[in-house]
């Protein structure tokens, strides 16, 4: 392949000026690029101007990573060496991140999972029938603030709903400058809206509950026949057919889709950034109280209870305010715990090291 050809095979898959500073350094040396489609039990299926490539990590990556977060994600740009004709890379850095969805790892430990990397928008999906719950789109603004990547809101089944001038009003009410976007994907309509951000490209993810319509929306902006659209078909060597599952892949007008199931059930992880975005409206208002540290309790001069007092802030909102800040704290404190049991953990080792290094009697 000549060097355009590569450029252009990249680009198709999200590749810009950003990434190739980023890895101008490693391309001196000869190094090539990735892009993780697919993670499982740290094998990951990358794609590149070879294909696509089963990689894995090397030695050097593993022993210098100090959490889960280190390792490659869906949607990561990694510098690979490939073996082509194997099909094979090894995988010895992960690009710094434009964006980042994170959750808290399954189980007890309290350590940050990357779930999808390198989104440029989010399409927050809520449905327009009895699910509809303003409560949830603002958790899910949380997170799409803090990831780095553009909040859309995407307003699905919309031919199951009555009152949809209200509901589009109390959504924007809570996802102030948010684009909103009303759809019915089973019927088809309102989808053109979507284009400007499933340009040649272009990295969209989908967030939102289960049943909402996320899979009926991907199948529709895939073109009616895939059934499961990020099952895709291919021949192997023998010619027989093989299902591959990707959770990036490429939709027909050239955006890349991540669809995983982390994605699907984020819970909240540290997201100050996020949180702030999220409330703005309350965080300014919170601005003019009289005091500083102002708890909007029962504190005189409260600009906040005034706002609640006088109809312009709806008391649910700030109720959900305290709520998500509360749940966000004692993450930070069960984060803040585990932080220093690690470093406790460090000096235990090192102290060790020490004592077995000192010569024996
Ligand atoms: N009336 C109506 N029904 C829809 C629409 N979009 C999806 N549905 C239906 O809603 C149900 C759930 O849709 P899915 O696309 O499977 O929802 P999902 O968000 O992918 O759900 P999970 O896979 O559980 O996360 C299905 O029965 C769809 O046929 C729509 O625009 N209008
Ligand atoms: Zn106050």
């Amino acid at each position: 392949m000549n060097h355009t050809t590569n450029q252009s095979v990249l680009q198709t898959l999200g590749w810009n000026e950003h990434f190739a500073n980023l890895f101008a350094p490693y391309a001196e040396q000869g190094y090539s690029v990735g892009r993780i489609t697919l993670e499982h039990k740290r094998i990951y299926r990358l794609l590149s101007e070879h294909g696509e490539l089963l990689g894995e990590v090397t030695g050097k990556l593993r022993y210098e990573a100090t959490g889960r977060e280190d390792y490659p994600a869906v949607g990561d740009w990694v510098v690979i060496t490939a073996r082509p004709e194997e099909k094979k890379a090894s995988i010895h850095a992960v690009l710094p991140r434009k964006s980042k969805f994170s959750r808290k790892a399954a189980g007890d430990s309290v350590e940050e999972q990357i779930v999808a990397a390198n989104v440029d928008t989010v399409f927050l999906v809520n449905a327009l029938n009895n699910d509809f719950n303003i409560r949830r789109m603002e958790r899910y603004l949380i997170l799409a603030w803090e990831s780095g990547a553009n909040p859309v809101i995407v307003l699905s089944k919309a031919d199951l709903c009555d009152d949809l001038e209200q509901r589009i009003a109390d959504v924007e009410s809570v996802a102030i400058g948010v684009p909103v976007h009303v759809v019915s994907a089973e019927r088809g309509e309102g989808l053109e809206q979507l284009a400007p951000y499933l340009g040649c490209g272009q990295t969209v993810a989908l967030m939102g509950s289960s049943g909402v319509g996320k899979s009926t929306l991907i199948n529709k902006l895939s073109g009616a026949e895939q059934q499961k659209v990020n099952k895709v078909r291919e021949g192997d060597d023998r010619g027989r057919h093989t299902t591959t599952h990707r959770e990036l892949f490429q939709l027909p007008d050239g955006a890349l889709m991540i669809d995983t199931p982390g994605m699907r059930e984020l819970q909240l992880w540290e997201a100050d950034e996020g949180f702030r975005g999220a409330f703005d409206d309350i965080e300014q208002l919170a601005e003019a109280c009289r005091f500083n540290d102002c708890q909007h309790g029962r504190e005189p001069g409260c600009a906040v209870r005034a706002a609640i007092e006088d109809g312009s802030l709806e008391k649910a909102r700030f109720d959900s305010y305290l709520k998500l800040q509360r749940e966000l704290a004692h993450l930070a404190r069960k984060e803040d715990a585990r932080l220093a049991a690690a470093e406790k953990d460090k000096w235990k080792k090192i102290t060790m090291q020490a004592r077995s290094k000192k010569p024996k009697r």
